[in-house]
């Protein structure tokens, strides 16, 4: 099947500034891909020329079967972008922004559906200017889904929230079964959450693709044991774990077995790529 969204060499620059510089990419339909890379990687303009918004210099892109650069209207209708919620809602009920939106797609969700999803529902009458910062984002994510979109961008959509807050946001986003999510975050733990695939981009560049739990090789050995008298780094911990329960009759006190983070991963990645 074709990927929902295709780049090949894309590149993009501003003035002397290479953003983009080849980079390829596919998602695959029903897929959630988290896009990662520090602060001026390139992550944005990458998602604005796939939203459509931003022109690029070179390269094929395709999204939903369509360039975006000349995609029309239906196209538009067809992905979701969760944006900031702007002022101008503050006014406005929570239901009466959602049904709002609602009436500029030709299939939308049920507005009152979709407020219960996001969890809402007790909010509905609440002015969105009342609303707390995490429920406001739930309101972005809902005017992101209200035109049932196919692909839905998702930009940084967790910061500042509370931990509480973002495991219900992230709940949420796997309750979304079906729908084909581009997730960018500069939190680790939340791509590993909710993606099955993720890119890591640093200084225009894609510098490592996959599994977030496999990405850059963290599955293989490498392991640090660790007990109450001492630790080790090894690549066969299952071996250092049965040699010490032999040394110590059986308990091993104070056990652990640490396998590096995505952070880990993703920090060596980044820093290599310097
Ligand atoms: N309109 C613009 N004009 C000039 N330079 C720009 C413009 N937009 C972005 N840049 C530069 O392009 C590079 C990539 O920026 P981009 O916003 O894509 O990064 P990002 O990965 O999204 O970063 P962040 O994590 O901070 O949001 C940066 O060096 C940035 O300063």
């Amino acid at each position: 099947m074709d990927p929902v969204v295709s780049i090949k060499g894309l590149t993009k620059s501003y003035g002397s500034l290479q953003a983009v510089q080849s980079v390829d990419l596919a998602i695959g339909r029903g897929e959630i891909f988290a896009l990662l890379g520090p602060n001026g990687a390139g992550k944005s303009t990458t998602v604005e020329i796939l939203e459509g918004h931003r022109r690029r210099d070179g390269g094929e892109v395709t999204v939903l079967g369509e360039d975006p650069g000349r995609a029309g209207r239906r196209w538009r209708e067809r992905i979701g972008i969760v944006l900031q919620t702007s002022n101008d809602t503050a006014e406005v009920t929570v239901r009466e922004v959602v049904r709002h939106f609602a009436t500029f797609y030709p299939r939308p969700r049920n507005p009152d559906e979709l407020i219960e999803q996001v969890g809402l529902g007790a909010q509905r009458h609440q002015r969105v200017g009342r609303l707390s910062g995490g429920q406001r984002r739930r309101v972005d994510v809902a005017l992101g889904l209200v035109g049932d979109p196919e692909l839905l961008f998702l930009d940084e959509p967790t910061t500042g929230f509370d931990p509480e807050a973002r495991r219900r946001f992230w709940e949420l986003i796997k309750g979304l079964q079906g729908t084909t999510i581009l997730l960018t975050t500069h939190y680790l733990d939340e791509a590993e959450a909710l993606a099955d695939r993720v890119a890591v981009i640093a200084r225009g560049r894609i510098v490592a693709e996959g599994d977030p739990r496999t990405l850059g090789g963290r599955s293989g050995g490498r392991a640090t044991v660790s007990w109450a008298e001492g630790s080790v780094r090894t690549d066969s911990p299952t071996a250092t774990v049965t040699e010490l329960a032999g040394r110590y009759g059986g308990e091993v006190p104070g056990l652990q077995v640490v396998r590096p983070t995505l952070e880990d991963t993703y920090l060596e990645l980044i820093g290599a790529s310097r």
